[in-house]
């Protein structure tokens, strides 16, 4: 189970109507369905963090419905799991203890915490380094960390802000590449933010496209290709064109 649905949501930051209310979000709906990988696309400042920050449940919407499984979400809750681009470790624990941290809490037994903390480190292509401490690891590693620790806690509903936006284009691309392994190992319904028109191509089932702020439904779009997705393939080619022109469009507006 993890499906997703936000229905009628606006989010205004301070008192709306008031001076200096800003519309972050204006009578955004949209499903997504259980398992699938959605992706939010849009321009800066569109809302795509303050959207994720909502479902997450670190904020909550001026109007409107969000619900996992059909039950309004409250406070940040384990169904929901939040995988940010800085990693947000803990620096002075080690890669297994950081990925044991969640099943800890969840007040699971050390032994079962640490198996659970071990299968998915070994998903994640980091078995051998469970004693490494964050600043032993390269970015991409730490990032890998980072997803152990997200899935670690079996949630319904995976939340990734521009989780490779740190990362150099060679790392990034091959993260993409294993965050598709894993999803399919694992999977899970994603929604992810990124201003990347090709990181939505490559890794999503379905991308949505926000409109300048306040955001707005502009488009969804299936992207109907296999996976690996070939750069060269028409269809991914005519798709990131289209998905331009509308951020273009968006750009000149907003
Ligand atoms: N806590 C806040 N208080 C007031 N305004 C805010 C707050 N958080 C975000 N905003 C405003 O809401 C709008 C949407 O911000 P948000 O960070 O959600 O956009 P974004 O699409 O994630 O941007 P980016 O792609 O640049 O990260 C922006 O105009 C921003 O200034």
């Amino acid at each position: 189970m993890g499906s997703l649905s936000v229905s009628g949501v606006t989010k205004v930051y301070g008192v709306p109507g008031a001076p200096g209310a800003v519309t972050a979000l204006s009578n955004l709906s949209f499903e997504i369905a259980n398992h699938e990988f959605c992706t939010i696309l849009g321009h800066s400042g569109c809302g795509k963090t303050t959207l994720l920050n909502m479902v997450a449940g670190f904020e909550r919407a001026t109007e409107g419905t969000i619900a996992v499984d059909g039950t309004p979400v409250g406070p940040p809750g384990w169904e929901r799991s939040m995988m940010f681009q800085d990693y947000a470790l803990f620096p002075w624990l080690t890669v297994r203890d950081n990925v044991m941290y969640g099943p800890r809490m969840k007040r699971e037994p050390k032994d079962e915490a640490r198996r659970q903390a071990d299968e998915l480190i070994t998903l994640v292509g980091l078995a051998g380094f469970e004693k490494h401490y964050p600043h032993q690891l390269s970015g991409g590693m730490r990032q890998r960390v980072a997803l152990a620790r997200a899935l670690v806690v079996c949630p319904r509903v995976l939340l990734m802000d521009e989780p490779f936006a740190a990362l150099d284009s060679q790392t990034r691309s091959f993260m993409q590449d294993e965050l598709v392994r894993i999803w399919r190992h694992e999977p899970k319904t994603v929604m992810l933010v990124t201003h990347s028109i090709d990181e939505a191509i490559k890794l999503s089932d379905r991308i949505i496209v926000l409109s300048s702020r306040p955001g707005r439904l502009k488009a969804q779009i299936p992207v109907d290709l296999p996976r690996p997705r070939d750069e060269d393939h028409p269809v991914y080619r005519a798709l990131k064109k289209q998905l331009r022109d509308m951020i273009h469009e968006e750009m000149e507006e907003g």
